[in-house]
């Protein structure tokens, strides 16, 4: 018999090459990281990890991603920012921006990854669409805006709205009750379909918002869909409710549409935008896909109400925390009441802050005066929302996608299947866009001897490009010849400007005019004035303040 094997040595000598083979694997990871690291010592952007890129330290700053990229950007005018299967490629300068968005605009369409990101809320909708499919709603929705009906309609709407607002405010002043402005701007203001949005609709579109937001930074978003398991389950739910609402609407609205016809009464037919795609998209019975209008109705509820209402909320903090602007934007409101009260040879009514009646009265004929032209005079007020859209634009930041392998005119390579993203939250901010005082909330930096003075395009890019870049400059009082020159240009089929900017100013203008001149807002103390990620801006816990009448 041979001798015993000794098992305790054999152990031990495994053991021993066990350990010496992990500290050897242990040094060469390590011996990577250093290496991987060592390479970055010079990097302005975020420091990556093997495998996961920068996907760790984007997720910790998730809440904050808007300030973590300004303090990025205004260190290099371009962040590279790898992630598991992708890499997102932020830009701030002007040089670049108009790089992507004009000069090689073909390269960068909204791309595929954006659109499996966002389908489940917003479908082929026209902020989701690219191609022959986004040219046929840009198309229907252009010749919606250049209308003058349109204008007109708007004008009209936005001023009923308002009053609806005001009546909830001095309602509220008198018993000294708090109010949320951010809500009361979502559901009073802002959407050219006035049977939207209602309470739980709201609450679920938000929701949804924020959880395709979330897909951009969540590598497992998808594990998650297939398990239907935490987030991703309850945008399954809140898309439910959202759907349910929106196919109500859009039944509702035919029904509304076929009766008018039938009775020989086409004008109770609302005239918006949804009754425009139900009749431009019918078929040659009639009829038109719910789920096409679904997706439209969506896209312009983000659009048209989530926009405006948070530039407004905005707008209202900017000025209530400055007394300032607020001062000299009254001092404006209440020389144009007294002009346009000499021009259409009309007394203003007395009243006094105490007495509902009166104070409401006035209310009502300030908004009178309103009318389009009077709105297109108020200059500071214009200085007042783009500078609030400088520093708190609707569309804090805005991905394309990259058909083809590119170079940045700032030498910055970038590779088809990633992402460029111009940001215009950081864009607004950075002292080598707008100089030393660019943190600073300044309307007197539009204006020029009293008027309200553009800036460059490509740095002011809260509404993506300007309509000016193509057709020369062109007057902001000037909407018609505006409205013509976008069309024009919208059918060559260029890029996404913005459909709805004239629209929003005068809506934001309607409203900023009434509520400034008869309240003073004042911040309930102690609330949390901060955004939260989504598509769009809003406030993560709205706005509460308390109001007072002004005389
Ligand atoms: C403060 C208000 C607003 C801001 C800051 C804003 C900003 C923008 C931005 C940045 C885009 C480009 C998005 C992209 O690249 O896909 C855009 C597109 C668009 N906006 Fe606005 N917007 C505002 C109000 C409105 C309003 C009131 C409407 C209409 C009711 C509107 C209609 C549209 C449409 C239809 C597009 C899609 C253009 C396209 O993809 O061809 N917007 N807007």
């Amino acid at each position: 018999m041979g001798e015993e094997p000794n098992l305790s040595l054999i152990w031990s000598a495994t053991d021993e090459s066990h350990v010496g083979l992990s500290m050897l694997l242990a040094c060469m990871v390590l011996g990577c990281i250093f290496i991987h690291f060592w390479n970055q010592r010079n990097k302005k952007g975020p420091k990556t990890w093997p495998l996961v890129g920068a996907a760790i330290e984007q997720f910790m700053n998730y809440d904050r991603m808007h300030d973590w990229l300004v303090n990025y950007l205004s260190k290099t005018k371009t962040v590279v920012v790898p992630m598991p299967f992708i890499t997102y490629t932020y830009i701030a300068d002007p040089a670049n921006v108009e790089h992507v968005l004009k000069t090689n605009f073909a390269n960068y369409p909204k791309g595929e990854l954006y659109h499996s990101y966002m389908e489940v809320l917003l479908g082929d909708g026209i902020f989701n669409a690219d191609g022959e499919l986004w040219r046929r709603q840009r198309k229907t929705a252009s010749f919606e805006f250049a209308s003058k009906n349109l204008r007109d309609f708007s004008t009209v709407v936005f001023r009923e709205y308002t009053l609806k607002l005001s009546a909830i405010l001095s309602q509220a002043s008198s018993s000294n009750q708090e109010v949320d402005m951010q809500v009361g701007f979502g559901v009073e203001i802002g959407t050219l379909a006035p049977n939207l949005p209602n309470n739980a609709f709201a609450k679920a579109f938000d929701t949804a918002n924020i959880i395709v937001t979330l897909r951009f930074i969540d590598p497992l978003w998808k594990i998650k869909k297939f398990l239907n398991v935490g987030s991703e389950a309850l945008l399954d739910k809140s898309i439910k409710i959202v759907d349910d609402f929106t196919y109500s609407v859009i039944r509702r609205r035919k029904a509304e549409i076929e009766e008018a016809r039938r009775t020989g009464k086409n004008n109770k037919i609302k005239p918006d935008i949804l009754s425009r795609f139900i009749e431009l998209s019918a078929d040659s019975e009639g009829n038109s896909s719910d789920k096409y209008l679904r997706d439209v109705v969506l896209n312009f509820v983000i659009a048209g109400r989530d926009t405006t209402a948070t530039t407004l909320s905005w707008a209202i903090y900017m000025i209530m925390t400055d007394p300032d602007v607020a001062n000299k934007l009254y001092m404006e409101l209440k020389t144009l009441e007294e002009d346009q009260a000499k021009v259409q040879n009309v007394s203003l009514i007395h009243y006094d802050t105490e007495d509902s009646g009166s104070f409401n009265r006035r209310v009502m004929q300030y908004a009178d005066l309103l009318d389009y032209d009077a709105l297109g005079r108020l200059y500071y007020l214009h200085a007042v929302i783009t500078e609030t859209l400088r520093l708190y634009p609707a569309v804090p930041q805005d991905p394309k996608g990259i058909l083809e392998d590119d170079v940045l005119p700032d030498g910055t390579k970038v590779k088809a299947g990633g992402m460029v993203t111009y940001v215009p939250y950081s864009m607004g901010r950075m002292e080598y866009n707008w100089g030393p005082d660019a943190a600073s909330f300044k309307p007197e930096r539009w204006l020029k001897d009293g008027l309200f003075q553009n800036a460059s395009p490509f740095k002011f890019t809260a509404f993506q490009i300007p309509v000016e870049v193509y057709g020369g400059f062109i007057p902001e009082s000037h909407l018609d010849i505006k409205a013509v020159c976008l069309l024009f240009h919208d059918l060559q089929a260029g890029p996404r400007i913005c459909l709805g900017k004239d629209s929003a100013y005068l809506q934001m203008k309607m409203a900023l005019a009434i509520l400034c001149r008869f309240y003073k807002f004042s911040l309930v103390p102690g609330h949390p004035v901060k955004y939260r990620m989504m598509t769009i801006l809003s406030m993560a816990h709205g706005l509460k303040l308390t109001v007072a009448r002004r005389p």
